[in-house]
């Protein structure tokens, strides 16, 4: 039978990566798309972006919308400090399954949680479910058109606090303009857009970096 695109992409990760170090995980995942099939993995000038967030940020909770093949949940995991962790949803348990062997190969298991269901359904369970009082950060990279409500599920469920950082991908291409409209013109949220390109093309794309303030 024929393989999936997640497939061939864990594949190139088990074979050109080294068991236990996540930064050759990265690299295989974005020398496979760049060289053979294009991903949707926010991929390495966006994740330089991300990453020096990361870093600023410093999180001890993250949560992750939209998982993929786990390329940018492995990239943030790399980054956080011994006791932090990451929830991410995955509503596809295709890809699920992919991002766990993507994550176990990178030796991260421990700092990520995969959830797997619609961000809608899991975003109200977060405090009772996994023990989350409020996330430091949030990387949104799911359903363009999900983007805006889970934010304002977030906010109803009171799990961002005064500082927590929203982070989001793809606010250009495929576009986000309703979550845009809303953290730009919104007293609640400071915003600021990091100019960049779709992963692995030279089409324009970005990441909208808003604090919330409480
Ligand atoms: N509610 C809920 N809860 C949890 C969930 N988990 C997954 N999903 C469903 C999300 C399915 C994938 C989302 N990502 C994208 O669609 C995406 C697309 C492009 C792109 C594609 C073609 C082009 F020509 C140009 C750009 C580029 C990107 O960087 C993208 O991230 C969920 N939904
Ligand atoms: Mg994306």
């Amino acid at each position: 039978t024929q393989s999936t695109r997640p497939q061939r992409l864990l594949h190139a990760v088990q074979k050109n990566a080294t068991r236990g170090d996540p930064r050759s995980v990265v690299k295989a995942i974005d020398n496979f798309c760049r060289q053979k099939e294009w991903a949707m993995n926010v991929g390495d000038e966006k994740g330089c972006i991300l990453d020096s967030v990361v870093s600023e940020v410093n999180p001890v909770t993250v949560l992750e919308l939209g998982t993929y093949c786990g390329y940018s949940t492995v990239r943030i995991a790399s980054l956080l400090p011994p006791r932090a962790k990451i929830i991410t949803l995955e509503f596809n348990p295709d890809y699920a399954k992919i991002a766990r062997q993507v994550i176990a190969w990178a030796g991260l298991e421990d700092k990520i949680q995969v959830v797997e269901g619609p961000s809608g359904e899991w975003i109200p369970k977060m405090k009772e479910q996994f023990g989350v009082k409020t996330f430091d950060l949030v990387f949104l990279d799911h359903w363009k058109d999900r983007y805006l409500p889970d934010t304002k599920l977030l906010e109803d469920c009171g799990l961002l606090r005064k500082g927590t950082i929203l982070l989001a991908d793809n606010v250009i291409c495929p576009g986000t303009p309703d979550y845009l409209e809303y953290v730009r013109n919104s007293p609640r949220y400071k915003s600021q857009y990091f100019k960049s390109h779709l992963e692995y093309t030279k089409a324009e794309d970005g990441l909208e970096k808003s604090v919330f303030l409480g």
